[in-house]
């Protein structure tokens, strides 16, 4: 059994809107297809991968170090004990070596791009959709059989008035979703508090909305947002200021009292431990968003749950940032508190299987091998395009 190939081609998921910090004019995403000499049902399997929005495509370090290393390896050094499946976990030792702690930067967008499509291929190779293979190797085989989805839009574009920032959020709910996210920070205070209740006109209640700052904010302003939004008692206050801003995440977190989330720009579980040992975050209400694409893969986030749960948090704190059925799988097969959606944006590589309906909120899972993006069909031709 052996990895014959590994391609990679940059993709754009280029759109016009922006958040607090960027718009999306020239965003990139790459996709990995790593091609294997393993015949499942008469068809050669081939693992996908690909990272969330919101990072450029890391093609340079993916063709200059991490696909050579990963063809370079011996077989031992890339599959499980029994010769019978690729081992994530030696492959990500493989890709690793030679690499200095510290100083994640986005060489972990690349690893994850990578992580992503070996564990495709994995559970391809054992013929199951992945969320199961993930429950029966580190949740003794049970698997949640829906999983809680909120829709993350209401970003600032050019043309949208209030008026159509009330209808892009009703028409979540009409889709099934009963949490929605709008983007503040991109505007004034007293511009984003007029926002927050034009939507929270069309939304049953404050908890059904989130607010999402993208780390613009300093201290101040954060108290002050923090202050004018408390009252809404909202869904969630989401990453208010620079994400490696702990004691800023901490003074924010003694003055507002409702539930925050943050760590979708911490790309390692260090990372992600420093927020816990100093960010003032509380496991009773607050949500973690780190998207395993983004940070070093499902091996690495496999270390930050086991951290998490050292700490006295539960899988069910995580929701994911990035809308993509990676951390679906992730979140159905280990026990997680759900995962983003961003509804018709970020499409192709955002969204779940096709004709999966959202239901009160909730999506349910394919039942097709691998991460399942065989069953959502303007993704799979995009990536069997670049495995050709
Ligand atoms: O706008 C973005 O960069 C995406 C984002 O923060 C989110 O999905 O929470
Ligand atoms: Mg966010």
């Amino acid at each position: 059994m052996k990895i014959v190939d590994i391609k990679e081609k940059a993709v754009p998921i280029k759109s016009e809107i922006s958040n607090a910090y960027i718009d999306f004019s020239k965003m990139n995403c790459s996709v990995v297809a790593i091609v294997t000499d393993v015949y499942k049902n008469g068809r050669r399997v081939v693992g996908y991968g690909f990272h969330s929005n919101g990072r450029y495509a890391p093609s340079g370090l993916l063709h200059e170090r991490f696909i050579p290393r990963l063809l370079e390896a011996d077989s031992n050094a890339i599959l499980n004990e029994e010769g019978t499946n690729f081992d994530p976990h030696k492959i990500w030792d493989v890709l690793m070596t030679n690499e200095k702690p510290g100083g994640h930067g986005e060489r972990s967008v690349a690893v994850g791009t990578i992580d992503m499509a070996v564990w495709d291929a994995v559970a391809k190779i054992e013929e199951k959709p992945l969320y199961q293979v993930l429950a029966e190797r580190y949740r003794s085989g049970k698997v949640d059989d829906k999983v809680f989805v909120y829709a993350a839009g209401g970003y600032y574009s050019p043309d949208k008035g209030l008026k159509e920032l009330q209808e892009e959020m009703k028409g979540y709910l009409d889709l099934g979703y009963s949490v929605v996210k709008m983007k503040i920070g991109g505007a004034s205070l007293e511009e984003d508090l007029k926002r927050i209740e034009a939507v929270l006109e069309v939304v049953p209640s404050g908890r059904n909305l989130a607010v999402d700052a993208n780390g613009r904010f300093d201290l101040e302003t954060a108290l002050a947002y923090g202050e004018a939004m408390e009252p809404y008692n909202l869904f969630w206050y989401e990453e208010a200021g620079d994400p490696l801003d702990f004691q800023l995440q901490a003074e924010l977190s003694k003055n507002y009292k409702n539930p925050m989330a943050t760590g979708e720009n911490l790309f390692s579980m260090q990372d992600a431990r420093n927020l816990i040992r100093y960010g003032g975050m509380n496991p009773k209400q607050d949500t973690l968003q780190f998207d395993c694409a983004l940070s070093y893969g499902l091996v690495e986030y496999l270390r930050t749950l086991d951290m998490l749960k050292e700490n006295g948090w539960s899988a069910r704190n995580v929701i994911p940032h990035g809308g993509h059925q990676m951390s679906l799988n992730i979140a159905a097969g280990l026990g997680m508190g759900g995962n983003e959606s961003y509804p018709g944006v970020f499409e192709p590589f955002g969204g779940f299987a096709g004709n999966t309906p959202i239901e009160d909120g909730y999506v349910g899972l394919p039942d097709v091998p691998g991460v399942g993006f065989e069953a959502k069909e303007n993704l799979i031709k995009v990536l069997r395009s670049v495995a050709e």
